[in-house]
Parts: C-alpha cells; structure tokens; sequence
C-alpha cells in the first residue's frame, strides 16, 4: 500500500488559544479507513484541517503523495481537488440557492465543461440518493439532506481522499447508517477515507485503523480491536468499550467463548458461539446466497431468480443497488449491514439475493468467505455468472 498523505512532527497554537497540535505523526494509506476518536477538544478537527492545507502547521510537514505540501492560492485549489473535505456543520459548505448549483460549485470552479459538470453533479447526487433534489434551495432540507449534499459536493470533484469530520453527528440513526454505507461504498471505490467521531461503536465497526487522540496528542494508533482492548488507553482517552467488545469479555469470563479473534459485528459473536457450541450448525439446513451485479440487473431477471430460488430476502448494497431496485420495484430486506444479515439468515436457512456492484462484489465474496472458514459453516454463494450457467 502507498502513503497518501503523511504527517510529520506537527505543532500548532491556534492564534491567542490553546496548543491544539503536538508532535503529530499520522500516515494514511491508499484505500484505508482511518478513524480519529478522542474527547472534545483533543485536536481531531484541527489534524482533519492540516490535510488539504485549511490549516498551516507552526511546524512540521504535510506531505501529499510524497511531496510536502505548498501553501500558494495555485496549490491549494490543485490539492483540494484531490483531497476533499466534508465540515461537520454543512451550513459551512453550502453556499448556493439550489442543490445542483451548491454540487457544481467545484466542477465550476475547477474549469469543467457544461457537460462535463452536469455529469459529475448527476453523478454526485445519484450516489448520495438525491437524483430529484437538484432544484430545491439546499436552507429548506433536513439536517441530513443538507449533510449529503455537502458531501456530494465534495464527490462531484472525485477526489482520491475524503475527509469527514464527524460525519454522522446530529444524524438520526437511518440517515447515519446510509452515510456510513455511502463511505464503505465510496472506499470499494478506491477511495481514502479518514473521519473523526465520537462514536466508538461505529469507529470500532468502519475502521481499519483507530487513532486515538488526547489534549492535542495522538496517544495510541492501532487496529480497533487492539485499540478498543485497552482499558488504560480508553480511560485516558475517556472513552468506553463497544458493545461487541463488553459481550465478547462477559462470553470469555462465563466461559462461553475463547476465540482467539475479537468479534467486530453481531454476526462474528454467532460465529464465535457456534463455534464453541455447535448449536449454528447441523441443526437445520443452511440457506444460500445469489449474488447479482445491479449493473446487470432488469427486472425480468430479478423476478427469475427470486421466483426460481425461492428468495425469502434481498439486500440491496451501494447506491446503484438502490436506485435499480427502486426502478425495477424490487422490494429490499436490507439496505445496510447487508452480508451479515444475510448470512445471518442463511444460516438459518432462508436464500438471500444479494445486489451489488463495482468493488463491493468482492467484499460480499471474501466476506462470506472468511465467514465459513472462521465459523465452519458451509454457507454456499451462487454468483451472477454462475447463475447464467446453471439456468
Ligand atoms: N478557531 C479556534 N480558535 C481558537 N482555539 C480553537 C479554535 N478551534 C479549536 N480550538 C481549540 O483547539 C483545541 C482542539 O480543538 P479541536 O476542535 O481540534 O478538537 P476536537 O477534538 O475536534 O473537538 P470536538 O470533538 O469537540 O469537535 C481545543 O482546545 C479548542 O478549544
């Protein structure tokens, strides 16, 4: 993996306040999941603010695909076309009378054609499921709407890294699970993603990596289970456990489980438990799971294999997913944590249609994978191709 964007020794003093920075050192990855999780205060917002140059360190170097970054008007615009940043607040990005125009901004601003803009707009708006809100004035939506439009405006310039600071606050529990499906969709497509969050349950369950930060400090940078194992750390950080990891600790002091592997969703505890109990496997048949690219998918086909496969459930994953089975009238089970539910209800014996498409095809495939290898289940995944063949 190639370092995208690395940060070396910085420092910084906000003018007339506090020291918010110190000897900060962070390097992301191509293609990783960063997640930046401390107290108020600790200096999140202010190391999300060094990347793409908002902020410029007293010292220190911001180093962008190996080259430190330059601070000239010229630079910035170059740099913040490739590193994206969505503010908390999305009143502080929206700036235009309707929707269409507030996403335009960059494409505008970075010399795009007509054609070229309104594609990337389109485009920007399909993926955060707002096709038909390109008229409206971006004052009258809901807190959420506004949210999405703020980061379809960053989408609309494709930039390599995106940069969220607390992308889920103020957001009913719907509205952040769709955005934090929308990053894990934006990541399948390449993309580098860090975020700053109090949400130690999604941090826990999104990231690659966790960086935990105190008074200005990075005091811990690791994998969320190690992160989250830590009861010093996380007093120090004033953070507590997830819920995954408490239910793991009480399972392993009860003896009910003694997995070498930290669960990081509901379905590796299932996993762990009929691992140690055999009570998720041999008692009922398993279901199975087909899996259709929704670039592929009409509605003929669809019925087909729901009516042929007898399909008690279908997820729908990404935001092509959506907008085909909405054309089409495919009624969705799920729309987000699709491969576990899924695999969840495979498990109890019930055939799922998973929808995807791009790179997370893939991650339905090693995800289902590693499943079956770690829990001895023996889901089976019939894959579009297949399909065809068989039928
Ligand atoms: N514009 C500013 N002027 C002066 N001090 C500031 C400014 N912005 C932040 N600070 C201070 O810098 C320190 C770090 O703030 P920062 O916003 O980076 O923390 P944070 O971890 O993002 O906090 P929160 O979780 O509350 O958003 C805090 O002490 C804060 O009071």
């Amino acid at each position: 993996m190639n370092c995208i964007l690395e940060l070396t020794d910085l420092e910084y003093h906000y003018p007339n306040g506090p020291k918010a920075l110190e000897s900060v050192s962070l390097r992301l990855m191509q293609g990783e999941k960063i997640a930046l999780v401390g107290p108020n205060g600790a200096g999140k917002s202010t190391l999300l603010l060094m990347l793409n140059g908002m902020l410029r360190p007293d010292s220190g170097t911001v180093r962008f695909r190996g080259e430190p970054i330059s601070y000239s008007r010229k630079a910035l615009m170059n740099l913040r076309k490739q590193v994206g940043f969505v503010f908390q607040n999305p009143d502080h990005q929206i700036i235009a009378p309707t929707v269409f125009q507030d996403v335009a901004f960059g494409p505008v601003n970075l010399d795009y054609t007509e054609e070229e803009t309104k594609t990337s707009v389109d485009e920007a708006l399909m993926y955060v499921g707002l096709t038909e809100f390109g008229r409206r004035p971006p004052h009258n939506l809901s807190g959420g709407e506004k949210k999405k439009v703020a980061m379809a405006g960053v989408l609309a310039m494709n930039p390599d890294v995106l940069v969220f600071d607390e992308p889920t606050s103020a957001l009913d529990p719907d509205s952040a699970r769709s955005i934090m499906e929308l990053l894990d969709e934006l990541h399948h497509a390449g993309k580098s993603i860090i975020i700053s969050t109090h949400d130690v349950e999604l941090a826990y369950t999104w990231a690659d990596r966790i960086v935990l930060m105190d008074q200005g400090k990075i005091i811990l940078c690791s994998k969320p289970t190690d992160a989250f194992s830590d009861k010093e750390l996380l007093a120090e950080a004033k953070l507590s456990k997830p819920v995954l990891v408490e239910l793991y600790d009480a399972l392993c002091e009860l003896g009910m489980a003694k997995s070498e592997k930290i669960p990081r969703s509901v379905l590796d505890i299932v996993g762990i438990l009929g691992m140690e109990h055999h009570c998720c496997r041999g008692c009922k048949a398993p279901g199975f799971i087909v899996l259709e690219d929704a670039d592929f998918l009409n509605e003929d086909l669809a019925e087909r294999i729901v009516h042929d496969e007898a399909i008690q459930i279908i997820g729908g994953m990404g935001s092509v997913a959506k907008k085909q089975a909405k054309d089409y009238g495919i009624p969705l089970t799920y729309t987000h944590g699709v491969i576990d539910k899924c695999l969840l209800k495979a498990i109890s014996g019930q055939n799922c249609l998973i929808i995807t498409s791009g790179g997370m095809i893939k991650r339905v495939l090693s995800r289902v994978e590693e499943f079956n290898a770690e829990s001895g289940n023996t889901i089976e995944i019939v894959t579009f191709d297949n399909y065809l063949h068989n039928n």
